[in-house]
């Protein structure tokens, strides 16, 4: 088992608060509902979900949501995201997310990509954003 693979029940339990985050989107200009979960290293779940504005470029992404919520919940470290939409396959982080969870997370941090199924695929963060840039290079 790779050093940051989930046990079952983490799995099964990110997979469902991400769908369930999902429904509490708030999407009215594009109707694509985006939930996402993070689970930190000492084992709690923290969740986001898009949140669209009548001024298009305000909005944000379930992924920031959720990182940003831990963040200011006091949580450094994490294991792992999930990432629920109604699509198949499962739609992969946008660039500015990628980034900003690169500064929260190594490169052989997970991100689980759930379809409309609930069947998903695993990425690394070092694989979506190969030669990144991040908090370590400023110091
Ligand atoms: O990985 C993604 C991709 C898109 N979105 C959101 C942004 C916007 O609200 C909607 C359509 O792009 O989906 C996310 O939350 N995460
Ligand atoms: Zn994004």
């Amino acid at each position: 088992m790779p050093a940051h693979a989930l046990t079952d029940i983490e799995l099964q339990t990110i997979a469902q608060k991400a769908a369930e985050a999902k429904a509490k989107a708030y999407c009215p200009n594009s109707n694509f509902r985006v939930g996402a979960c993070l689970i930190t290293t000492d084992g709690q779940y923290i969740s986001g979900a898009n949140i669209e504005n009548a001024s298009y470029p305000v909005g944000t992404c379930a992924e920031r949501v959720a990182f940003g919520t831990a963040i200011v919940s006091g949580h450094r470290s994490f294991k792992a995201i999930a990432v629920a939409t109604d699509i198949k396959p499962g739609a992969s982080p946008c660039g500015m997310c990628r980034q900003f969870m690169r500064e929260f997370s190594p490169p052989g941090f997970p991100v689980y990509m759930y379809d409309k199924d609930g069947e998903y695929k695993v990425v690394t963060i070092g694989e979506l954003l190969p030669d990144s840039f991040g908090p370590e290079d400023l110091q």
